[in-house]
């Protein structure tokens, strides 16, 4: 609802109240039309000042509305209208946040005032959608196009200083804002309105407005990688260039119509649900976020400064944590001081752009080591060396006589045994799992992994630190390769099939980055270095010296296996690191793939020697078999219980393996084909392969097939106790 009040003198107060971020409920929206209606019938009444309860303005619609099939209602729009044609002046009074339609109610005001903290934005175009209350019409008319632009294809937020430079607003204070609102409503009583209302005033023009516009309608959809929102953006602000204001509207509704119909707004707004909801983390056996609180974490220590650690190390910084960086010996530290160095400039020179400052060269917030016993003192380490088993177990049963009895042992791993790593310490409850991305520094995810002794309190100070670090974190349960991975296996390996088959690297890629993958499963192989997997398989005993004599070349267990990674890695082709791998680049550590006849050739010869009949694959068939097996995957877990529910697994692939975010996450993915379809190819694709384990529908799938292909949000009902393997 929206409270009405008197102010001080003749200023009514309309405070907007939907807890906790004051979003424009449809009750709310009818609340503020009565207050508007309100203070203009009081003739005692000369200004009217807008505000939202507990110091936020609005974080705009609800977002849930626009889903909802009841969604028609009081429209955003001729509200905005009502108040721009108020005769009384209406100031808003902005704190915390004015986002998307709360920017629109503010732009609809006849003044804005915000305080230093608050951040005002249009975030639509990361749901999917775009300023859809007119704001496409009046925020170009007040900061010009090329401003305008820039927030609403980005969506980016904006702190109150820089929207005062903008012009967005007209003053910032340090105060109390409701009352420096009330101040200046009782000082503009009287003066005319005219000039002050948007929709009254043309667009600023420029000399070159078409070359600005052409070229900057080629840099949105660069950046869109298959998301429409971002290009419709662009057209609604580009028709404010070119009609009057209503006519813009009118372009606007139709252009907001197509993205609310379009479905990727609602994949976009599930991900934005679903990331909030992982945060509420529980596990099998009961504990949860509810009942846990966190341990606080005032000083952390890193150990090893390979690629990994360097980032993570930069992240505590970053994060205000004062961090203990150790290697294990003095040529590794001082390599590893020098990149982390290095990083941490860069990040202080982006951080002073936005006026904040990063303190690191301090020794009491970053100390570099090679010796263990300054770890006595810390309150969380994270280990961060390569996947060496017997390395890990040696590191974590030093740190459990090292470190004080309340310190939390993170390891850093993609795919190792929690358990087995924390049956080395004496307090296997508080060894956890941290799987960082790379850069570590730059990337959103962290997968949390609890293990059979971990405490609650030990997941919850995980959870904790991920967000510290700004980072969404995602508890899980302790398997190989754990969610991201583990699901990452068969795509990887059906990509690698279809070249086997007679599909080529670029082809694979090309399928996949045009379904929106930010990367293709060959150049992101080469990006990693190909020789990760390569020491990970020997360690299997799938390929090397501990391959048992007379083992087929194509099989292992049973089961169909492709060598050709390993054949790249024996021809030192271990991807960009050195300028060769699935494809070729310009020098060692070069990053731009071109398609290598040596590779071709290559393959026709692997072909020939294993009587291989090579043949055409077709896109759908490429697409089909790498993410459908992916999601069959994810079924699997989903049954086994490692993840809490299907929004885990989306969280995972949008935040940390560059899945589209428009496309939701792979089972949401799922849940729009329909997992009748979904189990009917693999069906089709497992009679074709027998003898890949990959394609063998997940008895989950069908299940939820047998059930009537449920919606996502009740698929974990239909999952039974008995199939949980935690
Ligand atoms: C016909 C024309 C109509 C429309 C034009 C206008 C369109 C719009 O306005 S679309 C909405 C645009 N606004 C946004 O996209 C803002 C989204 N929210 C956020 O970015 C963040 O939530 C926040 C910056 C506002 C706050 O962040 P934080 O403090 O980290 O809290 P949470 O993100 O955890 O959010 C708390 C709580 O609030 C729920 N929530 C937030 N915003 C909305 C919203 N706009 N509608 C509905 N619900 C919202 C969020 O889900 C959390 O809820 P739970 O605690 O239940 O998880």
């Amino acid at each position: 609802m929206a409270q009405y009040a008197r102010g001080a003198a003749a200023v009514a107060v309309i405070r907007l109240h939907n807890p906790p971020v004051n979003a424009l409920s449809l009750t709310v929206l009818q609340a503020l039309e009565d207050g508007l209606k309100r203070a203009d019938a009081d003739p005692s009444v000369k200004a009217v000042m807008i505000c939202g309860e507990n110091g936020k303005f609005s974080a705009g619609a609800d977002i849930r509305g626009f889903s909802s099939p009841k969604r028609h209602g009081v429209p955003l729009g001729p509200i905005i209208s009502l108040i721009e044609r108020s005769e009384k002046p209406v100031v808003a009074a902005i704190e915390g946040i004015a986002l998307g339609g709360g920017l629109e109610v503010a732009l609809g005001c006849h003044y804005r005032i915000a305080h230093v903290k608050a951040h005002m934005g249009f975030p639509e175009v990361t749901i999917g959608l775009l300023p859809g209350a007119e704001g496409t019409q009046r925020l170009p008319r007040l900061i010009g196009v090329p401003a305008a632009l820039d927030i609403i294809t980005t969506g980016r937020h904006i702190p109150a200083t820089e929207a005062l430079k903008l012009g967005l607003v007209d003053e910032v204070v340090e105060e109390n804002t409701v009352e420096a609102a009330i101040r200046f409503a009782n000082k503009v009583i009287g003066q005319p309105l005219g000039p002050r209302r948007l929709s009254l005033k043309p667009v600023p023009k420029l000399p070159n407005m078409e070359a600005f516009l052409s070229e900057a309608l080629v840099k949105v959809k660069k950046q869109a990688h298959g998301c429409l929102a971002p290009e419709l953006c662009f057209q609604a602000v580009k028709a404010a260039t070119e009609q009057p204001f209503a006519d813009g509207v009118r372009k606007e509704r139709e252009l907001f119509n197509i993205l609310l119909t379009s479905g990727q707004a609602q994949a976009l707004q599930y991900a934005f649900f679903a990331e909030r909801e992982v945060q509420k983390w529980t596990t099998p056996n009961g504990a949860s976020w509810k009942s846990t609180s966190p341990q606080p974490i005032r000083k952390a220590a890193v150990i090893g400064l390979g690629t990994m650690g360097r980032g993570i190390v930069t992240s505590l910084v970053k994060a205000n944590i004062p961090v203990v960086a150790l290697e294990q010996n003095v040529e590794y530290l001082n390599m590893g001081r020098k990149a982390v160095m290095l990083l941490l400039e860069r990040e202080a020179m982006k951080m002073e752009q936005g006026a904040q400052t990063l303190d690191f060269h301090n020794p009491a917030r970053l100390q570099f080591t090679v010796d263990f016993d300054v770890l006595h003192d810390v309150d969380l380490v994270i280990e961060a060396v390569f996947e060496n088993m017997a390395l890990k177990k040696e590191i974590f049963h030093k740190l459990s006589r090292i470190c004080k009895p309340g310190a939390f042992l993170c390891t850093n791993t993609s795919a190792l045994n929690i358990d087995e790593i924390a049956s080395a310490t004496s307090r296997p409850h508080q060894v956890i799992g941290t799987h960082f991305f790379s850069p570590a520094h730059v990337m959103r995810l962290l997968e949390i992994i609890y293990g059979h002794h971990t405490s609650p309190t030990a997941i919850a100070t995980a959870v904790q630190l991920a967000k510290a670090l700004k980072k969404v974190g995602v508890v899980v349960g302790n398997c190989f390769g754990f969610v991201g991975n583990r699901m990452m296996f068969p795509y990887v390996q059906q990509a690698v099939f279809l070249v086997e088959e007679g599909s080529r690297p670029e082809a694979v890629d090309q399928v996949l980055e045009d379904f929106g993958f930010k990367i293709g499963p060959f150049r992101m192989s080469d990006l990693a270095g190909l020789d990760v997997g390569w020491r990970s398989r020997k360690g299997q005993g799938l390929t090397g010296a501990s391959l048992p004599p007379g083992t087929p070349a194509r099989q292992r267990h049973g089961h169909r296996y492709s060598p050709l990674p390993d054949l790249l890695c024996e021809n030192s082709r271990f991807g960009q690191k050195t300028g060769k791998g699935w494809y070729q680049y310009e020098k060692a550590g070069g990053r731009t793939a071109k398609p290598d006849p040596w590779l071709h050739n290559f393959l026709a010869q692997y072909r020939d020697t294993h009587h291989i009949k090579t043949r055409f694959i077709d896109q759908e068939e490429i697409l089909e078999r790498c993410l459908f097996s992916l999601i069959n995957e994810g079924f699997d877990i989903l049954a086994e219980g490692i993840a809490a529910g299907p929004e885990h697994l989306d969280v995972i692939y949008i935040n940390g393996y560059g899945w589209p975010k428009h496309r939701g996450g792979p089972m949401f993915y799922a849940s729009t084909i329909g997992l009748p379809r979904i189990l009917a190819k693999l069906q089709k694709y497992s009679e074709a392969h027998p003898d890949v384990p990959g394609l063998q529908p997940s008895a989950f799938l069908k299940k939820l097939v047998a059930m009537g292909n449920p919606p996502l949000k009740e698929w974990m009902s239909y999952q039974s106790r008995q199939s949980n393997k935690l």
